[in-house]
């Protein structure tokens, strides 16, 4: 298929529970911010579909749902959940390097339905060449640590995280999300740079307020980013 966020947004209407589409192949997968996201055989890429309606101020949150998720799926495959961190707002780090990314993106115009777009590089990354400049090195799950896991199986261990996850946000809310995902959080207390559209704000990386917004301390005072690049 081309997407499987493009056959969410063709299938959702049908959709009476939430969905997950999963591919072997893409031919015109994205990444956030209009970048192309390559898909190499044996490597993870899937769409979970909430149908709606979902509201605004909730849906950025399931980046953060999608991201523990992720970590229980890798933490449960390798055995080795320390060597995973989270990376504000949705990337998922393997020994420093990027070995998965989220991308949500909300269907129709009055938010009927949520997609999760995941991406995880299971048997190949990409090379250097088709990483931005000061962008993390990808890296793939098979060559770090060893662990040769099928789409299939992936989603086997993703699918039933995210569900527990997500359950417990329904419930408690974002405050139990957002404790453990900071409990895995890359870089806390260090100092990083945040990319927005016409501006760079370094500063201390101090935590994740209860919108889900970046809170870094800098020395004019503490700023709170909605949307941007990180770097380290
Ligand atoms: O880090 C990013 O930029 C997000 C990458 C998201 C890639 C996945 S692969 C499955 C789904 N379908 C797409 O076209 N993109 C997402």
């Amino acid at each position: 298929m081309d997407s499987t966020l493009n056959e969410a947004a063709r299938r959702f209407g049908d959709l009476r529970g939430p969905t997950w589409i999963l591919a072997l192949h893409q031919t015109a997968a994205r990444g956030r911010r209009g970048r192309e996201w390559r898909h190499p055989a044996g490597n993870f890429a899937a769409t979970l579909v909430l149908p709606g309606p979902i509201a605004p101020a909730t849906a950025a949150l399931r980046s953060f749902v999608a991201s523990l998720a992720l970590h229980d799926a890798f933490a449960a495959v390798t055995g080795r959940a320390g060597s995973f961190a989270l990376k504000w707002p949705n990337d998922v780090l393997l020994n420093g390097g990027k070995v998965a990314g989220i991308l949500l993106e909300t269907i129709g115009p009055r938010g009927d339905a949520l997609s999760i777009g995941i991406g995880v590089n299971l048997a190949q990354a990409p090379g250097a060449a088709q990483v931005e400049a000061g962008a993390l090195r990808p890296v793939s799950l098979l060559s770090e640590t060893g662990a040769s896991v099928t789409p299939e199986e992936f989603l086997d261990l993703l699918a039933p995280a995210f569900a527990r996850h997500e359950a417990q946000f329904a419930t408690y809310g974002f405050a139990p999300i957002r404790t453990a995902w900071m409990d895995r959080a890359a870089r806390r207390g260090e100092v990083i740079t945040a990319r927005l559209p016409g501006e760079e704000v370094t500063g201390r990386f101090d935590t994740v307020d209860e919108q889900g917004q970046l809170v870094l301390s800098t020395p004019q005072g503490p700023r709170r980013i909605a949307a941007a690049d990180v770097f380290f």
